[in-house]
């Protein structure tokens, strides 16, 4: 049902407030903003990519899929034609991450790189999660910055009473299928953004976002029966650059979803190639669950169609805390404290609309 603003994020408020699971979405560069919002707090695990409903998927292949069923839904819709007036807020964000987070994700990219080195990858995108602590966290004002300030990402506030609240605002899309017609992409490569897109890549980066196309190419091709590439090309996320490839197509049949998923999942923008080395070098080194974040999420099947984003530039609320997590790609060229420094440049993208 079509909202004004006003009553829209009044009634998300108030669905916040009463611990029932419900999902706040709007995609890259539209104005609509959907919510479903699920009528009782049953959890429901994704049986089948033929459901429709939106779905929640982890980092880990064989982790929980979780869907919310469009029909235990009540949808909400409103359109933003202009940005929200927000008052300036200082929160205060105390840092609890441990006084040698650096120093071990800086020994853990020395390790990838000597791994790399001795021909065992091509490459391995390793992560953190950098813990926050605020009595004063006001999510439905995080998530008017988050759309006041990411308009070309996929915006999100997502809470299932067994399993947390997450947020985010992703520049990366998985999938998207609509009468047959597929779209996906390939990004890597970062840089901070100086208020320019016309930058200078260095070798490192257009060779690792080239890995992720590739593997993208390979896997999808024999699936399509026409099939197109654009780019690389420069895009902006918020405050940092990064290196894009489009890729669309026609797929030769209509049930090819979950195939593709399973082929694509986890791409080597958030992984690594090969995808079972680099799986299990993370699982064995980064020393933390990444949870939802790197998995997956979007509309499966609404409207007609399929849009999945990659949990990227996220966070997940507990309390009085925020855990945003952030990583990168790591090559043979890397220099460990640059990629320290990449990963506090992509927590500053949740860190700033706190
Ligand atoms: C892994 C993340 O981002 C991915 C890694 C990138 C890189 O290594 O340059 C760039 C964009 C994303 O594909 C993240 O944001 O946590």
């Amino acid at each position: 049902m079509q909202q004004t603003n006003e009553i829209f994020f009044d009634k998300i408020e108030t669905v916040f407030n009463s611990n029932f699971p419900f999902i706040v979405f709007r995609k890259p560069n539209e104005n609509k903003v959907t919510a479903l919002c699920q009528k009782t707090n049953e959890l429901f695990e994704l049986k089948s990519f033929d459901q429709s409903g939106f779905i929640f998927a982890p980092f880990n292949k064989n982790g929980l899929k979780i869907i919310f069923p469009l029909e235990k839904c009540d949808v909400l819709i409103t359109n933003l034609d202009n940005d929200f007036e927000l008052n300036e807020k200082s929160t205060v964000l105390k840092s609890t991450t441990k006084d040698n987070a650096q120093v071990n994700h800086i020994s853990i990219i020395e390790k990838a790189v000597e791994f790399i080195k001795s021909n065992k990858a091509k490459k391995i995108v390793l992560s953190r999660k950098e813990t926050l602590e605020s009595d004063t966290i006001d999510v439905i004002y995080t998530l008017k910055q988050m759309l006041n300030n990411y308009k070309n990402a996929f915006v999100y506030v997502w809470f299932h009473p067994k399993i947390g609240l997450w947020m985010g605002a992703t520049p990366e899309r998985l999938i998207s299928i609509s009468e047959n017609k597929l779209k996906t992409m390939s990004l890597a490569g970062t840089q901070k953004f100086k208020g320019t897109l016309d930058v200078i890549w260095q070798e490192k980066e257009l060779h690792e976002q080239r890995y992720v196309t590739d593997y993208i190419v390979e896997n999808i091709k024999p699936k399509l029966t026409s099939f197109k590439t654009v780019g690389p090309y420069t895009v902006q996320a918020g405050s940092l650059l990064h290196l894009r490839t489009d890729i669309s197509g026609t797929l030769k049949s209509s049930n090819l979803l979950e195939t593709l998923i399973n082929s694509l999942h986890p791409t080597p923008a958030i992984c690594g190639i090969p995808k079972k080395v680099a799986t299990d070098f993370i699982l064995e080194h980064e020393g933390y669950n990444r949870a939802y974040y790197s998995g997956y999420l979007g509309e499966l099947n609404m409207n007609n169609s399929t849009n999945l984003f990659v949990n990227l530039r996220c966070m997940q609320l507990e309390n009085n805390s925020a855990s945003i997590f952030v990583g990168g790609g790591i090559t043979c060229k890397s220099i460990a404290e640059n990629e320290w420094v990449e990963t506090v440049s992509k927590a500053e993208i949740m860190r700033k609309v706190l």
